[in-house]
């Protein structure tokens, strides 16, 4: 920001402060003939002692609300007084503006003021140049997200380096949560990233892919699927489509238990099973003595006499419901590639064995930063987040998830957790992440999940989520310099959740049901015809 010195009479001067002021927001009468917009930005110079030193400092601020009123037209006057004071033009209607303070920039950080912006000072239109700065970042690190509400001049980045602590994108359902989390995508690729992405609904399989699905702009995108996965689009559709499998002898005994829901004090089960895998083991030839599969270790605990392996019998026969267990284990390494995208479709699976392969995948990226085994930050994003960690409920990856909240940042894993559903995802999960993309929002309780989870959600701002359009979003925390109204950018990759086009569609079924009949009239005009030739 400039120092300030009276080049502030090139900015847009649009008011001057009145009433009570304080540290924290104030009011201003705004200029006769000037309009200013609720949540534009807006500048006064202040005096601040920074290290010691009495300085010129320039405090942005974000309009909150505006108040339009009359001095004569008070609320109770009548309405034949109301009439002959339009009738003779003396309505005088003024703007008082409402700003709530967002500090002052020193040094490429922000500071708040500790001073309070006095009466009388002069209030100036923030100028686009200031608010680039505010909202900038060096290359390396700047993630180009959108441009701000207000003025679709002024680009929005946020720095990379919030994301050490996390990130949530809040919104109810429709409001562009998916779209967002494809711009953070295509983004985070430039940078180099490494990502592995938990897709319920198949919203990302198309990330490689121009917004036309005819052109590949990301080259380094992968899409898993389990064998029998249908998933939401076809193969075809999708392009290459990798097969995600486990093979079951790959398994430590350890896994058995956990995916198995074995109690750690049940020894007795425990020692039924692995009895029966030792078993196994050593029945089979040298060469292939991890051959065996989950149906071996089912005959075999069938077939002893133990009275234990029977009652581990009902626990080891869930697995089969997993349905991932194939002739060879996916190396995690096919999803820890520097700069690309892994994709894991998990459309059409159900909770279960979608909140296995949550487990199986995190746990395994996990263990290869901590052993130090991969060398680059992984950044995990999670879609429909509140059916991985739900409250109150427990989960295979719930563990893994909130294990990577709590420590993930020591060893360069990143979560960025996208819901709808606030109130329903584990509450310690969605407070480690410092940094929030909330959209329009609805919901009481889902907007008090969110004020619980973060401490820069002001009542002000959740005043504010039910306004949002389409597309529109309220950052705050450590990725960005300042709490920031963004109109999300357009994707330069295809989206796979997008909004579905009712009226073409249809359009398409009445063309459909008419053909159908078309075709029946058509067919009992040919029965009658032959009928009468007969
Ligand atoms: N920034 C944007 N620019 C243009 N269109 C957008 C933007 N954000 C969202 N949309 C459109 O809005 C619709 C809903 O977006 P999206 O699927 O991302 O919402 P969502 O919050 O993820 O919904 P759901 O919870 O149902 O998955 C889509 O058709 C999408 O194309």
């Amino acid at each position: 920001m400039p120092e300030v010195t009276e080049e502030l009479g090139s900015f847009e001067k649009i008011g001057v402060v009145t009433g009570e002021s304080t540290h924290v927001e104030f009011y201003f009468a705004v200029e006769d003939g000037k309009m200013p917009q609720v949540w534009d930005y807006v500048v006064v110079p202040s005096n601040e002692l920074i290290d010691g030193e009495e300085k010129r400092v320039l405090v942005l601020g974000q309009i909150t609300s505006i108040i339009a009123y009359s001095p004569g037209l008070t609320e109770y006057v009548p309405y034949s007084v109301a009439e002959k004071l339009k009738e003779a033009e003396i309505i005088e209607p003024r703007n008082l503006a409402k700003v709530k303070i967002l500090g002052f920039l020193h040094n490429g950080t922000v500071l708040m003021p500790r001073r309070t912006i006095y009466p009388g000072t002069y209030v100036y239109l923030a100028p686009d140049d200031i608010l680039t700065e505010v909202y900038s970042y060096p290359e390396e690190e700047g993630l180009y997200i959108g441009n701000l509400i207000t003025r679709p001049s002024v680009k929005v980045n946020l720095t990379i380096r919030g994301f050490r602590r996390h990130l949530a994108i809040l919104a109810q359902t429709g409001a562009g949560k998916s779209y967002t989390a494809g711009v953070l995508l295509e983004e985070l690729y430039k940078k180099g990233a490494t990502v592995i992405v938990l897709d319920p609904h198949a919203d990302y399989v198309f990330i490689s892919k121009d917004p036309e699905g005819k052109k590949k702009v990301l080259k380094r995108v992968k899409v898993f699927r389990t064998s029998e996965s249908t998933g939401r689009y076809t193969k075809e559709e999708i392009g290459h489509v990798k097969t995600f499998e486990i093979k079951f002898a790959d398994l430590s005994l350890e896994e058995i238990f956990t995916i198995a829901g074995i109690n750690e004090k049940w020894t007795n089960i425990m020692k039924a099973i692995e009895d029966a895998l030792e078993r196994l083991k050593s029945n089979e030839n040298k060469d292939d003595s991890k051959n065996y599969t989950l149906n071996d270790l089912i005959t075999a605990l069938q077939t002893s006499d133990n009275n234990n392996a029977l009652r581990a019998l009902t626990y080891i026969k869930r697995l089969k419901k997993l349905k991932v267990f194939g002739d060879s284990t996916t190396p995690i390494g096919e999803f820890l590639q520097p700069q690309s995208i892994a994709v894991m479709d998990l459309s059409g699976l159900n909770d279960n064995v979608a909140d296995y392969i949550a487990y199986r995948i995190l746990s395994e990226a996990y263990n290869q930063r901590e052993n130090g085994k991969y060398e680059y930050p992984i950044f995990i994003l999670i879609e429909e987040a509140h059916r991985f960690i739900p409250k109150n409920q427990s989960t295979l990856s719930k563990r893994i998830v909130k294990k990577i909240a709590a420590e993930g940042r020591k060893f360069g894993v990143f979560l960025i957790l996208v819901t709808q559903r606030p109130q329903k995802i584990d509450s310690d999960v969605l407070s480690q992440c410092n940094s929030q993309i909330i959209m329009r929002m609805t919901n009481p309780e889902d907007q008090n999940a969110v004020k619980k989870s973060a401490e820069q959600v002001s009542e002000d701002l959740l005043r504010d989520l039910p306004g949002l359009n389409v597309g529109e979003a309220i950052i705050v925390g450590e990725v960005t310099k300042m709490p920031v109204m963004v109109k999300i950018r357009k994707r330069m990759t295809k989206e796979g959740g997008a909004d579905i086009d009712i009226v073409g569609l249809l359009k398409k079924a009445r063309e459909k049901a008419k053909e159908n009949i078309d075709k029946k009239v058509e067919q009992l005009k040919n029965e009658i015809k032959s009928f009468l030739e007969v």
